[in-house]
């Protein structure tokens, strides 16, 4: 049994929706127990909750336009792809029903001009419910028994609004009652990713591009042989191709090291993919929608050597650096204490900390659309301190970015780190902060975000990590 999760690019459009349904249906005519995962057409996810937000300042026409913008888009994909004039009327009219519903939660957030975590996830899983209602009448078209199902139904998760983690026990339980009557009845189901609900029903999203996360957290609760994510490359590739044309795919990297790329920035797997997949060992595979061909990425339990510790170089622009600074009488474990737990209570993800050589300063990265919810914890917690001078400043530095060098046994590896610096310095490119010590798998360093672009092919070619044109994606 496998479960095949197509991303917003692989269903962003009717040609693309095509091949997706071409793979799908070859997929099931081998095997017959298939669980397709889909995501929003590309898009859409973002213009949901622009229209949210824009409901929330008090835009009165947010809804009107958002409702009539879903319509018309996939209305032109399904009137292209669906040409028996009764299905596709039924599925216009499904389609516009799930569209005027969600018009209508926007409506109440423009009445309440309050846009919560909830609400907002509420919202935002309409994307994913009108893509899988499209793709299920294409595949009903072409004579596959295709059902289309809301994931809320079947994955349980926590009620952390925007990042919900899953309750794979529960979910295992609905996934039993829902999903396996269905692949008995020989049906296949087309399920919608990134979401779930809490126990009680209220709507969750499980993070940005989480629809991942959905395939291999159902992929868990199916025990599923193995779990293919497609997309629009060929695979995990040592560079994201958009700013490393010469990137080369990786044949087979290890849970841990895709972990790894992803948590700093290789945008093609969600971080949180491979938890479920590696506890129960199903390999994962990354393969190219329009170049299917391709072998693709393995993401298994052991990796391969490329000939290199190092594998791939990522990067995470739209960072900022938060440093406080003491003045020497605060113990550098009492700010640090102080400075995490409040952090800590904000929710909001520290991707790196490093401290001064002096140890009189702290720094930290976050997005920096978390960095004044952070700065203003941080004033509030050490205000007393900063009026008697015991912590001397505390301040932003925005338009920064994490970039990560990524490989098993780089610690031990003699010269990585040298050769990543001395780069960067041939490169005339200013390092910001170094992570405080760097893992097993990873040497993480800060620049500015303008130099990303020159930093991680410099880095890349210094590894010899580029292939010939022969060798290069296809489908990049
Ligand atoms: N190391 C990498 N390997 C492959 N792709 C990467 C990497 N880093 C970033 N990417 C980007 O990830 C994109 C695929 O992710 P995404 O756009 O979220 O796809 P989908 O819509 O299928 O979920 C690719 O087009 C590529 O530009
Ligand atoms: N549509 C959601 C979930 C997702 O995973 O999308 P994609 O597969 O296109 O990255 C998002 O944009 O965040």
């Amino acid at each position: 049994m496998r479960v095949m999760k197509f991303g917003g690019t692989s269903v962003g459009n009717a040609v693309a929706i095509d091949r997706t349904a071409r793979i799908i249906a070859d997929a099931y005519r081998g095997d017959g127990r298939l669980v397709a995962v889909v995501s929003a057409m590309s898009g859409v996810t973002n213009q949901l909750i622009a229209a949210a937000q824009a409901a929330a300042e008090g835009d009165e026409q947010a809804a009107a336009r958002l409702q009539q913008e879903l319509v018309e888009r996939h209305r032109g994909a399904a009137a292209e792809l669906i040409p028996t004039a009764a299905r596709l009327e039924a599925t216009v009219s499904r389609l516009t029903e799930l569209a005027t519903r969600c018009a209508r939660l926007v409506e109440s957030v423009h009445v309440l001009r309050d846009l919560s975590p909830r609400a907002q996830d509420w919202i935002v899983s309409f994307g994913e419910r009108m893509s899988a209602v499209l793709i299920a009448a294409v595949l009903e078209e072409r004579g596959i028994p295709a059902v289309p199902v809301d994931s809320d139904k079947v994955i349980v998760t926590d009620d952390h609004f925007g990042s919900a983690n899953p309750l794979l026990d529960e979910t295992r339980a609905r996934a039993e009652a829902i999903l396996v009557p269905l692949l008995e009845a020989g049906k296949l189901p087309v399920v919608t990713g990134f979401f779930g609900a809490t126990p009680k029903g209220a709507v969750t999203t499980l993070g940005r591009g989480g629809s991942d996360f959905s395939a291999s957290i159902l992929a868990h609760a199916l025990d599923a042989d193995e779990v293919w994510i497609w997309t629009d490359v060929d695979g995990v590739m040592t560079a994201d191709p958009r700013l490393v044309p010469s990137a080369r795919t990786l044949p087979a990297i290890s849970f841990a090291e895709a972990t790894e790329l992803a948590y700093f920035g290789a945008k093609v797997i969600h971080p949180r993919t491979m938890q479920p997949a590696a506890e129960r060992g199903i390999p994962i595979w990354i393969k190219n929608t329009f170049n299917p061909e391709h072998p693709g990425t393995r993401i298994g339990p052991d990796t391969s050597s490329n000939g290199s510790v190092v594998k791939a170089i990522t990067a995470i622009p739209g960072v900022s650096v938060i440093t406080v600074e003491g003045s020497g009488f605060l113990s550098v474990a009492d700010v640090t204490a102080r400075v995490f737990e409040t952090v800590g209570r904000t929710g909001v993800n520290v991707f790196m900390v490093f401290q001064a050589s002096s140890q009189h300063s702290l720094g930290f990265v976050v997005r920096r659309t978390d960095a004044s919810k952070v700065l203003r914890a941080l004033e509030r917690e050490f205000e007393l301190d900063l009026l008697k001078g015991r912590v001397a400043r505390l301040w932003e530095e925005p338009g920064m970015a994490i970039v990560a060098v990524v490989g098993a046994g780089m610690r031990g590896t003699p010269g990585v780190a040298g050769r990543v610096f001395g780069t960067l310095g041939q490169h005339r490119i200013n390092i910001v902060a170094i992570a405080q010590g760097s893992s097993e798998l990873n040497i993480s360093f800060v620049i500015r975000e303008d130099e990303v672009a020159r930093a991680v092919p410099a880095i890349h070619d210094a590894f010899g990590l580029g292939g010939s044109a022969g060798e290069r994606s296809a489908g990049s």
